[in-house]
């Protein structure tokens, strides 16, 4: 997988396809927001099984009925990759199963 950072301009290039996501401080993050405790939670459980399948992980947090992700690329630096989004990629394209907005 590249981990070569990614310039400002690529990342805000690929933001404009990832709506509800963002960047600062050298990451990109999203909270989702779930119809309930224990929707959020299958959510993170979910995510846990693709973050391993990548061997890629996410800072995810879970709230009452929110799931935050926040991550980037330990092994460039602590900057964002490809690596990056193709996890968020891969988030967005199974967070509407679970009802998540
Ligand atoms: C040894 C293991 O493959 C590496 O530490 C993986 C694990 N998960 C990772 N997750 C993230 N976000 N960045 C990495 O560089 C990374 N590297």
């Amino acid at each position: 997988m590249p981990s070569e950072p990614l310039s400002q301009k690529e990342i805000e290039d690929r933001l404009r396809e990832l709506p509800g996501w963002a960047f600062e401080d050298d990451r990109i993050f999203r909270t989702y927001r779930l119809g309930s405790h224990f929707a959020a939670s299958a959510l993170v459980a979910h995510i846990a099984s693709v973050q391993q399948e990548l061997n890629h992980h996410s800072d995810l947090t879970l709230g009452y009925n929110t799931v935050r992700l926040s991550v980037n690329s330990h092994d460039a630096g602590d900057v964002v990759t490809e690596s990056d989004f193709t996890l968020a990629e891969r988030v967005e394209a199974l967070a509407p199963a679970h009802g998540a907005s």
